[in-house]
């Protein structure tokens, strides 16, 4: 499912870097380091570049996590050695690495718990802003960042906009006690709203993947999803089920960079 981007430049390698290799992620975390030879990462360029323009001096910002999201962080810690004002509270390990890295100031949602915007990428942007979300097995911080945030903004390329959502596998976190019959919950909801299809434990160099919280992800292959809101109240309400990566209503604005220019939809 990580292979969506495969290509060439700096965002096959972000893809590859984030599912296999978290250290070398790590090492070249800074995009600003590799030459845009893609299409889709000049695209995320562009569109985190656009982003910045929502910024404004005193703000409390949340940090999204992947390769759009990294794009912005490289962008403020620019802004930042210029003299812009701001406290983040990064979505990931992934993300505090990077902005550490280019001296983006940091908090938390303890020490700082109402953020003003929140800037993100996203796996799929569809009707409504609903969005999928969690390739980078990051959405459970991503979803409660966005969630303390006055608004979230979601940055992305155009592949990322779909009249449906579900091309995609949904990435769903879950805790690691009673994973089997978490995932026939799982199972038992989809089919009652008419999906099928494979359900993958996440794996990372033959391993489960592990979240920064701990937990493990399964990646629902459930093909298109006609009714996000139905099957996001269900997986809501299986107890083993952690957060899942549907992203409803909460999103208030997408910038999305095509190759005929910049995109706004508001929600
Ligand atoms: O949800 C996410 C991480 O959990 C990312 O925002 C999503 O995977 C998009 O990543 P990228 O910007 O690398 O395409």
């Amino acid at each position: 499912m990580l292979q969506r981007d495969a290509g060439h430049g700096y965002d096959a390698l972000a893809h590859h870097a984030k599912a296999n290799h978290p250290d070398l992620w790590l090492l070249f975390a800074s995009p600003d380091d590799l030459p845009l030879t893609n299409d889709s990462s000049a695209l995320k360029k562009r569109a985190a570049e656009a982003a910045l323009a929502h910024v404004e001096n005193g703000m409390r910002l949340g940090l999204g996590t992947g390769s759009t999201a990294a794009f912005l962080v490289s962008g403020l810690g620019k802004r930042v050695a210029e003299g812009l004002r701001i406290v983040c509270v990064p979505t990931s390990e992934q993300t505090a690495a990077l902005a550490r890295q280019h001296n983006v100031p940091l908090t938390d949602l303890d020490r700082t718990p109402e953020l003003d915007l929140t800037i993100d990428g996203a796996d799929e942007i569809g009707p409504g802003l609903m969005l999928i979300k969690g390739g980078g097995g990051a959405h459970l911080r991503e979803k409660i960042v966005a969630s303390a945030s006055s608004r979230l903004i979601v940055i992305a390329d155009a592949s990322k906009k779909v009249a449906t959502l579900g091309a995609f596998p949904l990435p769903i976190e879950v805790v690691t006690f009673g994973l089997a019959a978490t995932e026939m919950a799982i199972r038992k909801a989809a089919q009652e709203l008419g999906l099928a299809g494979s359900l993958e434990v996440r794996s990372r160099d033959g391993q489960p993947f592990v979240t920064d919280s701990g937990n493990r992800i399964l990646d629902a292959s459930f093909g298109r999803i006609p009714d996000p809101e139905a099957l996001a109240e269900r997986l809501a309400a299986i107890p083993g089920v952690v957060e899942h990566g549907l992203f409803i209503g909460l999103a208030d604005l997408a910038i999305v960079a095509g190759e005929g220019g910049i995109e706004e939809i508001d929600a």
